[in-house]
């Protein structure tokens, strides 16, 4: 499990990913932190992509239905409008930011902020998702999860798509995606 390094003490920038496959439990990770830092009386503000609109406009929902209160925004630049005195970021679904988000998570980390995000590494054509590796390339923490392999039971890396459609981006929940091992991932293709 993830340990702050030092939650309430002296303020230090810093950036953290959460990356993984669908279902491997991102957003939980990102709601448990996000809690624990307002435990600490810290200043919070949270961002999701406005197109993400899975299970609510303005929350950010995991699969098993832990939420926490967030801010729909369109571009990444906006985070810098928006979290101007903050002590914490965090940010969901980071796969689907503009170009600009890197850059925009280290002028944070740079003014001392905690940048906490979360976002699918590959896509389901298990290729890099969006900005994730440049997030992964400046980030001081990274936590990978996985899932179970809905086919055997193992742990899960990738996130197969069970209907054809060649497009990146298609929003979705069980009936579009399943989470599977190498092994079953490489036997569905
Ligand atoms: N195949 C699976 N492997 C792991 N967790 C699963 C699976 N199917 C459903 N879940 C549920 O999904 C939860 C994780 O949801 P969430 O944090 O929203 O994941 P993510 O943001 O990575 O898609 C788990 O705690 C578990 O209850
Ligand atoms: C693999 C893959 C996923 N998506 C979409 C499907 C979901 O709406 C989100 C991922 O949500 P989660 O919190 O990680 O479960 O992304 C997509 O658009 N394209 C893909 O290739
Ligand atoms: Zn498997």
């Amino acid at each position: 499990m993830f340990i702050e390094p030092n939650i309430s003490g002296e303020r230090r920038g810093s950036i953290e990913v959460i990356c993984g496959s669908m279902f491997s439990g991102k957003t939980e990770e990102l709601i448990r932190r996000l809690k624990r830092a307002r435990i600490a009386n810290l200043r919070v503000e949270i961002f999701k992509p406005k197109i993400d609109t899975r299970y609510h406009e303005q929350q950010i929902v995991s699969h098993d239905e832990n939420a926490i209160l967030s801010t729909p925004i369109e571009s990444a630049q906006t985070i810098l409008l928006l979290a101007s005195d903050v002590d914490v970021v965090g940010i969901d679904e980071a796969q689907f930011f503009d170009d600009q988000l890197p850059d925009v998570c280290d002028q944070l980390a740079w003014r001392g902020v905690r940048v906490i995000i979360a976002g699918l590494d590959m896509d389901y054509t298990a290729k890099p998702f969006g900005q994730m590796p440049n997030l992964l390339a400046k980030a001081d923490y990274i936590t990978k999860l996985h899932a179970i392999c809905v086919k055997c039971g193992n742990i899960a890396n990738y996130s197969y798509r069970k209907v054809i459609n060649p497009t990146q981006l298609m929003l979705g929940e069980k009936d579009i995606y399943e989470p599977r091992c190498r092994k079953c991932y490489y036997e569905g293709k």
